[in-house]
């Protein structure tokens, strides 16, 4: 069986020069395994194996799609295998995105891939002239529309996580890092959660939401997996009011008890770790927690300190 699994793997540095070709050549292979019945394979451990290869087969068929160059360097920089993925998390308003414009500044070798909450202000239902604000409907009736707008959310975070990192992060000198403003878990252990507590989602569209996002995220596997997590805390009353100064018309209504309500879903997660997590990875992700209730906006110093915090927590991950 190990020399069949080597084979496995010599076929796929030699024959596969593209990842497609690559993930191809493994499911064609489990196929004809399960078919023949040759082998007995149990469908886990071929996944296992698929799992610790997948890497090393994205690796050769990058160096062999960029063949042209012999550098040794070009291969391992081009190796997006290397762009670290970190979200950051936190009440509404804290200022994630307040700090992340501010990472990117800071960082050349740092992409922030900013909430796709434009998406969620404007559905084009295809049959009406105006675009449906998902986010005002769910703020609105938030019975009627929780599960609706978790299914669209959670949908605009996997494509977000999905996408692959600039050229300029690929080429890094330094530890490049793609940095996302919330993510497919606070999709779930933070606002769908929340809403299930709170009686806007039943029973029953929990269980499906569950169910649906436990096999996304094991479908799409080490793609959607993070490698740490900054956690932006602030007292809810300091949300409220930066939320107030802020002014987004459909959050015109939140009240401070569900911004405590979110607050506390945040440390149960990531302070108590006291959530059942359902991914084994994100049990071990390290976590950085940076007091964001300090007025950083205005004093270069406070941001100085944070980005320093910031860069050491990237090059340990
Ligand atoms: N450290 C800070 N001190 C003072 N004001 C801040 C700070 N950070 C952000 N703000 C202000 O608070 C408001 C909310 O900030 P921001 O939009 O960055 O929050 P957010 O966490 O990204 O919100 P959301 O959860 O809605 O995505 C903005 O008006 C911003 O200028
Ligand atoms: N219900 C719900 N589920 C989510 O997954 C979610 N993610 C963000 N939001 C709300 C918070 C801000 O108002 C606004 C921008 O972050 O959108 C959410 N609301």
């Amino acid at each position: 069986m190990y020399t069949f699994y080597r084979c496995m793997v010599l076929n796929l540095i030699t024959n596969c020069n593209t990842p497609v070709a690559a993930s191809r050549y493994i499911g064609s292979v489990g196929t004809w395994l399960l078919q023949k019945q040759k082998y007995v394979v149990s469908v886990h451990r071929l996944a296992h194996f698929v799992h610790a290869n997948a890497s090393m087969a994205r690796s050769v068929s990058k160096r062999c799609t960029s063949s042209s160059s012999n550098s040794h360097s070009t291969h391992v920089a081009m190796d997006a295998n290397r762009v670290k993925r970190v979200s950051i998390e936190g009440n509404i308003a804290v200022g994630k995105s307040t700090f992340a414009r501010l990472l990117q500044s800071a960082g050349e070798d740092w992409e922030v891939v900013p909430e796709p909450i434009g998406k969620w202000q404007s559905i084009d239902s295809g049959c009406s002239q105006t675009a449906s604000n998902l986010l005002d409907m769910m703020y609105q009736d938030p019975q009627r529309w929780s599960y609706t707008f978790q299914t669209n959310s959670c949908m605009s975070r996997m494509r977000t996580q999905l996408q692959p990192p600039p050229e300029r992060l690929l080429n890094a000198e330094g530890v490049a890092v793609q940095v996302f403003e919330r993510s497919v878990y606070s999709d779930r252990y933070i606002f769908a959660l929340n809403m299930f507590q709170l009686g806007c989602i039943n029973s029953t569209e929990w269980a499906i939401y569950q169910d649906w996002h436990s096999f996304l995220v094991e479908q799409f596997g080490h793609q959607v997996e993070l490698e740490g997590i900054i956690y932006l805390r602030a007292p809810p009353q300091k949300c409220m009011e930066r939320l107030g100064r802020r002014g987004r018309m459909e959050e015109k209504q939140v009240q401070l008890d569900y911004l405590e309500k979110l607050h506390g879903q945040h440390e149960e997660w990531l302070i108590e770790k006291s959530t059942r997590l359902h991914f084994e990875h994100l049990t071990r992700v390290p976590i950085l927690v940076l007091d964001a209730g300090m007025e950083f906006e205005k004093y270069l110093e406070v941001q100085a300190t944070m980005i320093t915090q910031v860069k050491e927590f990237f090059s340990k991950l």
